[in-house]
């Protein structure tokens, strides 16, 4: 049995400066916390990229979701460093430091994507799956349709992102919105979302215990860029077979991009993959058209609290 204690919970927003749900929800708790208040938890709602919510803008310098390298964060300060690498280095301080036994325990990172992705838990490794699968079913009542976990643990595909400086980081992934947007139906869900996990933290430090069970998985595979031609530019467009299919089965042979000439380029990798983030609009400039995933499914222990 696995004891974990989780008593700080961050709720962070605008990690993304144009992802307006988080944006909007973290600023409505930080006037009035009320919604967010649990027994035996203390939960603090966090805007981290404040330069870039006031320009409505993913970021300023640099990616603030790719900011909390070991390298970045031990770098001495100084005010020629990039904005979003001192603000990483703040909220080191404030939340973490990353690693260490008084980082807080949680953090929830509210994120919109413009693909059609629905709510998306992202796990950053499998030693949470324990308390994200109950997470997960919860959300699975909440929601009529599938609520995905998106496991980002790889060795070249994964970053280093905001939440990391928690000892348990949570991604919360809503779409499709568009970028500057806020839509309603997407706002609602992914408060709600964050109702039910707020409420599983305060039953878990009640002392309730969870027996052990299997989740099921996306875990990241590889990541597929548009077809470009030889100067770069891209020249082809996601398929309309494959647009707004995010974790639906892409068998080899698939429609997957369809170039300006109007020629079908299929999916030529071996065995079914499950695409997400497919079309996503900040991934353009990560050379990014889609991520490929396998299905996995993963056994949890009983967990308990400390
Ligand atoms: C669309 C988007 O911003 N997605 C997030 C995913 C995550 O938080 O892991 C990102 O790339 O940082
Ligand atoms: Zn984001």
């Amino acid at each position: 049995m696995e004891n974990i204690s989780l008593l700080r919970v961050a709720i962070f927003g605008g990690t993304h400066g144009n992802e307006m749900s988080g944006i909007t929800l973290v600023n409505l708790w930080i006037k009035n916390g009320k919604e967010i208040q649990r027994k035996g938890v203390e939960t603090k709602p966090f805007i981290t990229n404040p330069r870039a919510v006031e320009k409505c803008t993913r970021y300023v310098d640099t990616d603030l979701n790719r900011a909390f390298t070991t390298e970045n964060l031990s770098a001495p300060s100084g005010d020629d460093l990039p904005y979003e690498v001192k603000r990483a280095q703040q909220i080191n301080e404030i939340f973490g430091p990353k690693g260490s036994p008084d980082a807080y325990d949680v953090i929830f990172d509210l994120h919109n994507t413009t693909s059609n992705m629905g709510c998306t838990l992202i796990l950053e490794s499998c030693m949470f799956v324990q308390l994200l699968r109950r997470l997960y079913v919860m959300q699975k009542a909440i929601a009529p349709d599938s609520c995905p976990v998106l496991l980002t643990e790889h060795p070249l595909l994964k970053y280093s992102t905001s939440r990391s400086v928690a000892k348990h980081p949570i991604g919360l992934e809503v779409g499709p919105q568009p970028q500057g947007v806020l839509r309603s139906n997407i706002f609602e869900s992914m408060r709600v979302v964050l109702k039910h996990a707020l409420d599983f933290i305060e039953l878990f430090n009640e002392g309730l215990e969870f027996p052990p069970c299997s989740v099921d998985v996306f875990r990241v595979w590889d990541k597929m860029d548009y077809p470009r031609d030889t100067n770069g530019n891209i020249i082809a467009m996601v398929h309309p077979n494959l647009q707004d299919c995010d974790w639906e089965p892409l068998n080899p042979g698939d429609p997957m991009f369809q170039m300006f000439d109007g020629t079908t380029v299929r999916y030529e990798g071996v065995g079914t993959v499950y695409p997400t983030f497919i079309n996503e609009a900040a991934y353009y400039e990560k050379q990014q058209a889609f991520v490929t995933t396998r299905r996995e499914t993963l056994v949890a222990g009983a967990i308990k609290k400390a």
